[in-house]
């Protein structure tokens, strides 16, 4: 029988409904928190970041941000950023990172503030392009928030063809310094976060000219408004790009350069350098200006679990609020997440938010081994490192989109509107889909790496040790699928073969076509071309692989007994229900027949069952408070319905009961009609 107070979220005053569900707990949700979060220790300082920004009101909106126009949110915004970076001393470690990201998450909320992409993107780009002279002279200052710094890459006309920017950095000797230019309307930076209105200093990404020749892309660190009064400087021209699907808090920008001259070393120089005279000295290793980028793309695949987490914990809570329809007749409406099909629309969001999670860390972890090693001239796990960071980013980011939007759906009408929070989180986190690596070009920057595999798999085997998750490539299937042959066990290994046999056979499959083109006198180039949606299907397969060992990998090392029977239903919903999705890629080669494939379906409904008293319980064990949901629908307490009309009631527009233009368009026109029928 389960313990009344296992799930530590219950409290006096909750709505009798989300209370019932939470008695019905298996496991100790902080003990879950626990897990997801590190340790109990890191779970403590979340609560006490939390009660800290809740105890100061002046780190708290006015108002609902929803009703804020896009001026007023810039403001409000950035006044709280200011607060966020005051108080941090006395309510965070600032030594950690976690503790300032989460800090700043709930001061600041999702759509955006004047620093995100400072933290996020341009100090890991300076740590990453400066060397150490520049690092000590641009590092202290930017921590320390002397400037704010954005990154500048993308262009009007061009944002994955990265060698076909157009802004030129083209080197004088003379002067010993660069001439920074925008030749064409295309060559416009656009999109940088921060770069419209509160940067002043930016990472930027420019071809680099050094005696008449040009050596492509190349990072510099540029000064673009003046520091006293905060104008463009002569020959920059700055703006804000306007409002965008999500994400408005953020004022993403465009910039031109009107030969605007810059010093040599304001080239970022760890990596390329260009010496006085204007010589060019290449990088040891071509890949090594990208690892900002592999950071970032890493680090994103953390941020989807969230984003997916916040999305399940909304509408698990509210659909156990929320009555509508009868299953028995007459026994009373029942709690719409009663229904299996809600079931399944939304509890495989919180197993995918669980494998994103334990992958994000994963990638984190994999990132900082590489660095450390690349630190000693050892580039061997870089090209893995990549591989594993487009595959993840290219598939979490995707999933996590579909997955809000079931999340979304799945709470009818009130999951339309800004109340729920809900378009808001999907807005931000669809972006992910784009940004840092565009999903698809990635998947085929995936697809490179596994070429390359299929190479090594046709010449006999890898030219070098294969890493963990890529092993499974040189290997041989079994000649069935083994799905469904080990029901009782929770080791899933024999689905995570048949997905490793599933992302093999898609490889060689694509590999084969390509070769077949190009022996009928395809040109390479265009062989790959027209191989790409096949290398796509494999990139895909490999990375489930990956996901799915990551999440087993996880599950595994769980030490809590009743969290590790929770987690092991989550991994198993998540893996069968994986089944599903790649049942044609199973079934095609009959290496799976139809029976396995039913069985995996069954698999997931028999999981979804018994998840389901346990549902609320796991969405509370993310921790995700209040302040940080901004939704009324997924209110910890599940007093729903009051406060939709609390939340409507703050509307500007019903500041008026009658609006100030009425009487001249609506009021006249009925008037008038009025009138006019009397004639
Ligand atoms: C919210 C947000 C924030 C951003 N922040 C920044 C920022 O701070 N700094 C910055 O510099 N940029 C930023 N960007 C820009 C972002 O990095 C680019 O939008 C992204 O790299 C994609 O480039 P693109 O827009 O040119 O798309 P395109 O490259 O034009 O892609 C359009 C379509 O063409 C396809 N395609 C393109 N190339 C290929 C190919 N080789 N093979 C197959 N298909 C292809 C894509 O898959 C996609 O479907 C941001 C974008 C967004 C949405």
């Amino acid at each position: 029988m389960p313990h009344q107070n296992l799930n530590t979220y219950i409290c006096a005053g909750d709505h009798p409904d989300i209370t019932e569900e939470r008695k019905k707990a298996t496991f100790n949700t902080d003990n879950f928190a626990a897990t997801l979060w590190g340790t109990h220790e890191k779970l403590e300082r979340r609560r006490e970041i939390a009660k800290y920004v809740e105890e100061h009101p002046e780190l708290h909106d006015p108002y609902p941000t929803e009703f804020m126009d896009r001026q007023e949110s810039l403001e409000n915004v950035t006044r709280k950023t200011l607060l966020w970076m005051e108080h941090a001393e006395n309510a965070i470690d600032i030594s950690k990172q976690e503790e300032g990201f989460y800090f700043g998450t709930l001061i600041t909320g999702s759509q955006g503030h004047p620093l995100s992409i400072h933290l996020i993107m341009a100090i890991p780009a300076l740590m990453n392009n400066a060397d150490e002279e520049q690092l000590d002279e641009w590092l202290p200052k930017a921590i320390n928030r002397e400037f704010v710094a954005t990154y500048s890459q993308t262009e009007l006309g061009h944002g994955t063809n990265l060698s076909k920017l157009e802004t030129t950095a083209t080197y004088d000797p003379k002067t010993e310094e660069w001439i920074l230019d925008t030749p064409t309307v295309t060559a416009t930076k656009w999109w940088p976060g921060n770069l419209g209105k509160s940067a002043n200093y930016t990472v930027v990404m420019a071809q680099l000219i050094t005696h008449g020749k040009n050596y492509g892309a190349h990072p510099f660190f540029v000064q673009v408004r003046d520091e006293k009064t905060h104008q463009p400087l002569p020959g920059v021209i700055l703006g804000d790009i306007g409002p965008k699907f999500g994400m408005n808090a953020n004022d993403n920008g465009f910039m031109q350069f009107k030969k605007f001259r810059i010093p040599r070393r304001t080239m970022l120089m760890k990596n390329a350098q260009v010496l006085p005279d204007g010589t060019y000295k290449p990088p040891l290793h071509p890949k090594l200006g990208y690892s900002s980028m592999i950071f970032v793309r890493s680090a994103v695949v953390g941020l989807m679990s969230l984003y997916l987490g916040q999305a399940a914990t909304i509408a698990i809570r509210y659909s156990v609020i929320r009555r509508q329809g009868e299953i028995m007749p007459n026994a009373g409406e029942v709690k719409i997440l009663d229904y299996q099909t809600q079931q399944y629309r939304l509890i495989p969001q919180i197993a995918r938010a669980a494998a994103f999670r334990f992958a994000g860390i994963f990638a984190l972890e994999m990132y900082n081994t590489v660095i450390h090693e690349i630190s000693k001239g050892n580039m061997d796990a870089l090209a893995d490192l990549h591989a594993l960071a487009s595959g993840l980013k290219a598939v979490a980011t995707f999933q996590t989109a579909l997955g809000i939007e079931q999340c979304r759906f799945a709470c009818g009408g009130h999951g339309y509107s800004l109340a729920s929070g809900l378009p808001q989180i999907y807005s931000v986190a669809v972006g992910g889909c784009t940004y840092e690596g565009e999903n698809m070009v990635l998947l085929l920057q995936l697809a490179r790496y596994l070429r390359k595999r299929a190479i090594e798999i046709k010449s006999g085997g890898p030219k070098e040790k294969p890493t963990e998750l890529s092993e499974y490539l040189f290997k041989t299937s079994a000649k069935h699928s083994l799905i469904g042959t080990n029901v009782s066990s929770t080791n899933f290994e024999h689905v995570i073969e048949s997905f490793e046999h599933v992302a093999r056979r898609l490889t060689l499959f694509a590999h084969s076509k390509l070769e077949k083109l190009e022996q009928s006198g395809m040109e390479h180039e265009i062989a790959i071309n027209q191989t790409a949606v096949p290398w796509r299907r494999a990139s895909h397969a490999h990375t489930r692989v990956a996901l799915t060992r990551i999440f087993a990998h996880a599950v595994q090392r769980t030490t809590d007994i009743a969290v590790k029977e929770v987690l092991q239903d989550l991994i198993k919903l998540y893996i069968y229900y994986e089944v599903g999705e790649c049942a044609a890629e199973l079934l095609e080669d009959g290496f799976a027949d139809g029976h396995q494939i039913e069985f995996a379906k069954d698999q997931v409904l028999e999981v979804l069952e018994k998840l389901r008293p346990n549902a609320v319980s796991i969405v509370d064990s993310f921790d995700f408070n209040d302040r940080e949901l901004n939704s009324v629908l997924g209110r910890r307490d599940g007093n729903v319905y009051e406060n939709l009309l609390a939340w409507a009631k703050s509307s500007p527009l019903n500041k008026h009961d009658v609006m100030p233009f009425h009487h001249k368009y609506l009021g006249k026109m009925m008037e008038d009609a009025r009138e006019q029928s009397k004639m």
